[in-house]
């Protein structure tokens, strides 16, 4: 699937957030979107998953626009694994996974054995199948984010939007949850900090900073030590390993 994004403007209280921003994926890319904190890669993804209206500007899904459809239609076409997860009661994981499966529900209908199916695997796939029955509230950080990751994938969408999803997993869970996405088949649009990460699995790369686009390329075009110090204000050197992966020194 392919996402576009027009011109999205947004302000907050009198402040321009986001100054105009048009991205475009092509099918089943992994895009990243790096940046400074408080660069607006959040609030670009809020509008793209339908959380917040951008002041102007449109999305497109496929090329229909994302507010043309109803929400249950755009989320048999996107799963969202945001930065914040707050239930206000206390569901057990396999219960949130299980909510992956409502956009495929007809009102009041009922889960059925091959919902079940779906949510036990993804739960497995992410390594939470013994965590199935536990308190999401219980969990811990890195463990929730896997719940939430398995509730994406039992929507079973052909995209994908996860806002810094390796936040709180530890190296493991984070090489886990790249290659897992990497190897989805499917369109994935994520918000990165750790510019190794970004270099090691994003096919392309948008670069925000104060709400504006400042690069946009392969990791290789766009990861030099001058957009890292124009960008960050940090010293850097990019190399290249036996294999020919490259890697991003700090200095
Ligand atoms: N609801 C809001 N009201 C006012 N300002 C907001 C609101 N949401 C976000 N902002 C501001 O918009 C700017 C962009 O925030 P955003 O969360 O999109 O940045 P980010 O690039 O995702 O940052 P980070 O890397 O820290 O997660 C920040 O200055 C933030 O304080």
């Amino acid at each position: 699937m392919k996402i576009t994004t027009e011109n999205i403007r947004v302000n907050f209280q009198a402040k321009e957030i986001l100054k105009g921003i048009s991205i475009e994926t092509r099918d089943k890319e992994l895009v990243g979107i790096i940046g400074p904190n408080g660069s607006g890669k959040s609030t670009l993804l809020k509008c793209i998953y339908r959380v917040l209206k951008a002041d102007s500007g449109a999305v497109y899904l496929d090329g229909e626009e994302l507010y043309a459809m109803n929400a249950k239609s755009s989320a048999k076409k996107m799963a969202v694994v945001a930065q914040h997860n707050y239930y206000n009661f206390d569901f057990s994981a396999r219960e949130v996974v299980l909510m992956g499966r409502a956009p495929h529900k007809k009102t009041l209908e009922r889960d059925n054995a091959d919902d079940y199916r779906i949510v036990e695997e993804a739960l497995k796939t992410v390594q939470m199948d013994k965590f199935a029955d536990r308190s999401f509230s219980t969990l811990s950080g890195g463990e929730q984010q896997r719940v939430i990751l398995a509730r994406a994938l039992a929507q079973q969408t052909p995209a994908l939007i996860l806002d810094e999803p390796t936040n709180h997993l530890d190296i493991t869970h984070q090489i886990m949850l790249m290659k897992l996405v990497k190897n989805l088949d499917v369109t994935v649009i994520s918000a990165i900090h750790d510019l190794n990460i970004a270099a090691a699995y994003c096919d392309r790369i948008y670069v925000l900073k104060d709400g504006v686009l400042e690069g946009e390329g392969t990791p290789g075009e766009v990861l030099t030590p001058e957009l890292i110090r124009r960008i960050y204000k940090v010293e850097s050197e990019v190399v290249y390993d036996s294999q020919g992966k490259m890697h991003i020194l700090f200095l």
